[in-house]
């Protein structure tokens, strides 16, 4: 089944309510009126009233069944200024509370903390940074993560699809974190329909190369093994052992997962978010994410290239996470 069909179905019935702190973005209010529409999540979309007003106009977007609420004057924000306050335990004075939950991203997520919002999809205008502190601080990661990281789907055509990770958080994960990341990348891998195979990536192919970045790559393998044994994973191996049965004869003939991987976990970020771009631009991959995996709550950060196509899926997505055990 197509893939966003699947998410469709997965969220129908489910009423998930998602926050969007970029009501003033076209992009944003398009899918969100999509969204509505189509009965698959109740979008409430933060900005003013007016200024959201003026955008619907424009682009003759009907709001009738969205929820505007305004981080400025929503009467929610002494109770979330005291609720964030306590969550940061001595990182905030009441004073800083007060003023950063007037933040578009801050009570967006401010919502999903205090249970008012089932998500939150941005990123659309705010960097990857202000997009996701928010959520690192006041969400948190859930009980055996200790770092969020971020994933996306890559997709081509109907049937051809693949998980890539991290290509959005951790600029250069340590090995614990590597092995995290590899399992957390299979759970919601899972979320797709993608039957996960684990690729631990690397220049190297089992000991081609010699170097502390190869060294962290094993590590990472031996410690995700260890994390879920049942799981198919191995590395560490270069793409084209990983995703070429040919190649992955000669170069590792011993693997279960080369030459039939579909989870991709790249050492680092530089190689992780040029890797999904290269894919993107020149695979004619679509690239759906980056879905923020291991928080208590769904969060999405949205690439700043996002078009409303982009952001409907994401925020299905978004949705569907709630379903992840
Ligand atoms: C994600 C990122 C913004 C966090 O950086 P930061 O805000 O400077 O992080 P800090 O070290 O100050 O930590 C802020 C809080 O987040 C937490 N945190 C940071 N990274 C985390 C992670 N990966 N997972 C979970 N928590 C994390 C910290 O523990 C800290 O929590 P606390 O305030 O409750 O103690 C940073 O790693 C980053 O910029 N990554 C690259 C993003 C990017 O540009 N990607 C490319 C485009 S998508
Ligand atoms: C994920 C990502 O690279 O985001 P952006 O393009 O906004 O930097």
């Amino acid at each position: 089944m197509d893939l966003i069909q699947s998410l469709e179905q997965k969220v129908t019935g489910k009423n998930y309510s998602i926050v969007f702190p970029e009501g003033t973005d076209p992009r944003i209010l398009g899918a969100a009126v999509r969204l509505a529409s189509d009965g698959l999540i109740q979008p409430i979309v933060l900005g003013e009233q007016s200024a959201v007003e003026a955008v619907a106009k424009d682009k003759g977007f009907n709001l009738a069944k969205l929820t505007i609420r305004d981080p400025q004057t929503d009467a929610l924000l002494p109770e979330m200024a005291k609720a964030f306050f306590e969550r940061r335990n001595g990182k905030a004075t009441e004073e800083q509370a007060a003023a950063m939950v007037k933040d578009p991203n801050y009570f967006g997520t401010m919502l999903v903390y205090m249970g008012k919002a089932d998500g939150m999809v941005s990123g659309a205008v705010h960097s990857t940074a202000d997009t996701v502190r928010p959520a690192l601080q006041i969400i948190k990661t859930r009980p055996g993560v200790s770092r969020t990281s971020g994933a996306f789907i890559m997709q081509r055509g109907r049937d051809e699809r693949y998980l890539f990770a991290d290509n959005a958080i951790n600029i250069d994960p340590d090995a614990q974190t590597l092995a995290e990341i590899a399992v957390e990348s299979a759970k919601t891998a899972k979320l797709f329909d993608i039957d996960p195979k684990v690729a631990m990536l690397s220049f190297s192919t089992k000991g081609s190369a010699k170097a502390p970045q190869v060294d962290k790559v094993v590590e990472a393998t031996a410690l995700a093994q260890k994390l879920a044994p049942d799981l198919a994973l191995d590395g560490e191996l270069q793409f084209d052992a990983a995703f070429v049965p040919t190649v992955a004869k000669l170069k590792a003939p011993e693997s279960k997962v080369a030459g039939n991987a579909n989870v991709f976990i790249f050492p680092d970020l530089q190689s992780g978010n040029i890797g999904y771009k290269i894919a993107q631009r020149l695979g004619n991959f679509e690239a759906i994410g980056p879905i923020l995996q291991g928080l208590n709550k769904p969060v999405s950060d949205l690439s700043r290239g996002a078009n409303e196509e982009d952001v409907y899926k994401v925020a299905l997505i978004t949705a569907a996470q709630n379903l992840i055990d």
